[in-house]
């Protein structure tokens, strides 16, 4: 699965910004009625506004916080149903979630040069949204139930006995393409070269220095490699294990 630009784009920007620990921190911006850390604040306010153009009715858009959105102002359109109706009900955000703030940002941060806190809360709240949710990875995770279902097409025999036999691991090997990781993984790397480049470093030009980046392109593939490809597999275990249903 191709990533796009715009996706490692949004992990680069937020890279640009320490971890500004209060943007996380439950008590620090709880204020009108609203508890909860900033970052909840933003996804959940973000949200609220998307449902109401009804974002969440298209097949391949989840929110985090699903019981507190609004109805759609408009009238929702028909979208051709592609998947198994057990689709509808998939949705891994909480480990999206989880995997962003307790490992991807983490190992950002353990590897930029910022540092730990410079008083962007408010830049990185809306970094951490646009890489949640609006632009890059719940998006791209959930993709994994389109390609689960192409997949299940092309080779119905090997994965209908799977899924008869709720085999998780055998499904897992069944969908694993090793040679497709490492060329994503290689692509992303080439991206976040490509678009992480310090602008200081390419004007300076070829010093014999090697190129200062925003974020080291090989940590952007190995978070690809060991946190992003790994939950998109198991968004197609955890569709095809419900296929059958
Ligand atoms: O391209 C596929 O076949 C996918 O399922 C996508 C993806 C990925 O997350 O990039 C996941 C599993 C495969 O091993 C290879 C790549």
């Amino acid at each position: 699965m191709n990533s796009l630009i715009a996706r490692e784009g949004y992990l680069l920007e937020r890279a640009q910004y320490c971890y500004n620990a209060d943007t996380y921190d439950h008590h620090v911006f709880s204020r009108y009625g609203f508890h909860g850390s900033l970052v909840e604040f933003m996804v959940k306010e973000t949200e609220k506004l998307h449902a109401q153009m009804g974002r969440y009715n298209s097949l391949d858009d989840h929110p985090f916080f699903s019981t507190e959105l609004p109805k759609p102002m408009f009238h929702p359109l028909q979208y051709p149903q592609v998947l198994h109706p057990c689709a509808d009900l998939l949705n891994l955000n909480n480990k999206v979630w989880n995997m962003y703030f307790k490992n991807l940002l983490i190992e950002f941060d353990v590897s930029s040069k910022t540092g730990y806190y410079n008083g962007n809360h408010g830049s990185a709240a809306v970094c951490d949204t646009n890489c949640l949710q609006v632009y890059a990875l719940s998006k791209r995770i959930h993709y994994g139930k389109f390609v689960a279902e192409v997949k299940f097409i092309e080779s119905s025999d090997v994965y209908e006995a799977a899924i008869r036999e709720q085999d998780r691991d055998k499904l897992m090997a069944l969908l694993t393409y090793e040679a497709v990781e490492a060329a994503t993984k290689k692509r992303v790397e080439a991206k976040a070269k490509a678009f992480g480049q310090e602008v200081r470093s390419m004007v300076e030009g070829d010093d014999g220095a090697d190129p200062a980046y925003k974020i080291k392109p090989r940590l952007v593939a190995n978070l690809y490699g060991d946190w992003i490809m790994p939950l998109t597999k198991e968004v197609q275990v955890e569709y095809l294990l419900r296929r059958s249903d």
